[in-house]
């Protein structure tokens, strides 16, 4: 969405030759990519491609075999996923993960404590983060909501409060598991619209997407990964016009 952001921005985000087996199976195979600021990137590949278990690797919720992730210039390697959250890699789960039990309000304060270590916070920044809860509630249309538990509100409701989970920690790095799949027209615009306006702030995003008609939509830059392996990553028509990815993608190999 930010085709102008210079090349010669140092990556937010710089994976080198990332790798992950399960037993026999190569999930991530000498993956290397970068992630830079206010751009848009989306990860397409069939089903078993190795999406999930990459962003787990960069979350730090699976542990690498190999290769190397910075974030900020930091090796994240040992890093617990909490930290790596703290640091400002925020993500959503394609099963949304949130807190069923709790109000929305409570489900995007937590978000901002970053699971069970908070760290103590002044009065001021209390205050602060309060206000910023409430304007991540008003954008994501979810204000009057706030004393509704979180699973007694809609789908499309349900996905918001996931994105506001991420914004209310105001994390540099969004990793969005489908987050327009099963948005009604509405609901997809204002998906769109809150993207567009953090991407143009400078937030980063890495999406992984199946519904190609979304993907040309929102990515500046599609990566294509199949058995593990990054196949393609660049301009999206690019990408999805490839005849051979076509086959790939839609199962129909060789
Ligand atoms: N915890 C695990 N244990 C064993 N194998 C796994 C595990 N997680 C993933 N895999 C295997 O690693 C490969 C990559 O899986 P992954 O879930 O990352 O793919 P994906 O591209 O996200 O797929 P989908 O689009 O279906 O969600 C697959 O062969 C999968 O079966």
């Amino acid at each position: 969405m930010n085709m102008t952001a210079s090349a010669n921005d140092a990556p937010l985000m710089q994976i080198r030759n990332l790798d992950k087996s399960f037993g026999g199976v190569k999930a991530v195979d000498d993956v290397s990519m970068d992630l830079r600021a206010g751009i848009v990137t989306t990860l397409v590949g069939p089903n078993g491609a190795g999406k999930t278990t990459f962003f787990n690797l960069i979350t730090g919720n699976l542990t690498r075999d190999g290769g190397q992730v910075t974030w900020l210039g930091r090796d994240t390697a040992g890093m617990k996923p909490y930290r790596i959250a703290r640091a400002g890699v925020g993500r959503t789960y394609q099963d949304l993960r949130l807190f069923d039990g709790m109000t929305v309000w409570e489900n995007v304060l937590n978000a901002t404590e970053h699971g069970a270590f908070p760290v103590p916070i002044s009065r001021a920044h209390r205050i602060a983060r309060r206000e910023r809860i409430e304007r991540v509630l008003e954008r994501t249309c979810l204000a009057d909501k706030r004393n509704t538990r979180a699973i007694d509100l809609a789908y499309a409701e349900r996905k918001f409060l996931s994105m506001a989970r991420i914004m209310a920690t105001e994390a540099k790095l969004w990793l969005l598991d489908e987050p327009a799949s099963g948005l009604d027209p509405n609901s997809y615009e204002r998906f769109l619209a809150i993207l567009r306006e953090d991407v143009a702030e400078g937030v980063t995003v890495c999406i992984i997407e199946h519904n190609l008609d979304i993907v040309i939509g929102i990515s500046d830059r599609i990566a294509f990964l199949d058995r593990g392996r990054l196949l393609a990553d660049g301009d999206p028509h690019t990408v999805m016009n490839d005849p051979e990815l076509a086959k790939i993608y839609f199962g129909d190999r060789e």
